[in-house]
């Protein structure tokens, strides 16, 4: 279901940016788990570039049962940019949730106004996909823009309408990429390392995806996936989550 998408984000990547592979711990690469009623599979790539430090996407497989493309740009921490988030989620063709945006490093007026803004011309050719749901799990005030794509929606609708959306999101988060302001200063870089590290610990400690994981894969494969590849700047809580 989401495979164009991932076919799109490749093929921009491999010809705007110069890419290198970054390494994905061993045995997280890719899963595949014969639990559920179809056999699922996951599948995980990595890779840097100048501009952007950790571009990592994942494609979850499991037929008609789950199709899931997931992905994070984290931008060199030379630049405040918002990363970009992708989380494309269909299960048994019904219930469809996608959720894409640049994730705000800061909330200030001033990094609002730059980095967020822009987005507001794109969005607003998109209302159907941006219904103001509830989030039950993130915090729509932490990590979240104003102009997140954020949506239940049927098959129709992911091949009409989110995936020009997807596309122009995409343009424009390049677009502000090369011309973005480059920061050098050491405690500017610091405070950048600093909100990206806070992001990975924010998504980690609340990613919903983690019994979605254990399901098909084991408690114990989901815990290293999540903190040693998705999120690998987080610190696991003391007790994980599937033993609390
Ligand atoms: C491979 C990793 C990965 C997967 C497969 C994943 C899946 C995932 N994301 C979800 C929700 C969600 N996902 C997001 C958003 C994001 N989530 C992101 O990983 C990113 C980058 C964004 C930002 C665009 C939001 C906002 C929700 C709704 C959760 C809520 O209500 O709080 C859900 C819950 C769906 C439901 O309501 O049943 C799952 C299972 N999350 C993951 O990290």
């Amino acid at each position: 279901m989401f495979q164009p998408f991932k076919e799109y984000l490749e093929e921009e990547l491999f010809s705007r940016f110069d890419l290198s592979s970054r390494s994905i711990p061993a045995g997280l690469e890719s899963n595949l788990s014969d639990r559920g009623k179809n056999q699922a599979t996951i599948q995980s790539w990595c890779y840097q570039c100048p501009q952007l430090r950790k571009i990592r996407y994942t494609y979850i497989d499991a037929g008609e049962t789950a199709q899931v493309f997931n992905s994070v740009m984290y931008p060199s921490h030379n630049y405040q940019m918002p990363l970009l988030g992708i989380d494309f989620l269909s299960f048994g063709k019904k219930k469809i949730l996608v959720v894409l945006d640049f994730q705000p490093l800061f909330r200030d007026r001033a990094y609002l106004d730059k980095y967020i803004e822009p987005m507001r011309t794109v969005r607003d050719k998109y209302n159907e996909l941006a219904q103001n749901l509830e989030m039950k799990f993130y915090d729509a005030n932490q990590y979240f823009s104003k102009y997140l794509l954020f949506a239940k929606t049927d098959a129709d609708t992911v091949v009409n309408r989110l995936f020009p959306a997807y596309q122009e999101y995409i343009q424009l988060y390049w677009q502000m990429l090369e011309s973005a302001e480059q920061f050098t200063a050491p405690e500017q870089v610091q405070r950048i390392i600093k909100a990206q590290q806070d992001y990975d610990q924010y998504s980690a400690d609340r990613d919903p995806a983690h019994g979605l994981f254990s399901s098909y894969f084991g408690s114990e494969w989901a815990e290293r996936f999540l903190y040693e590849f998705l999120f690998e700047d987080a610190v696991p809580l003391a007790v994980p989550s599937g033993s609390r």
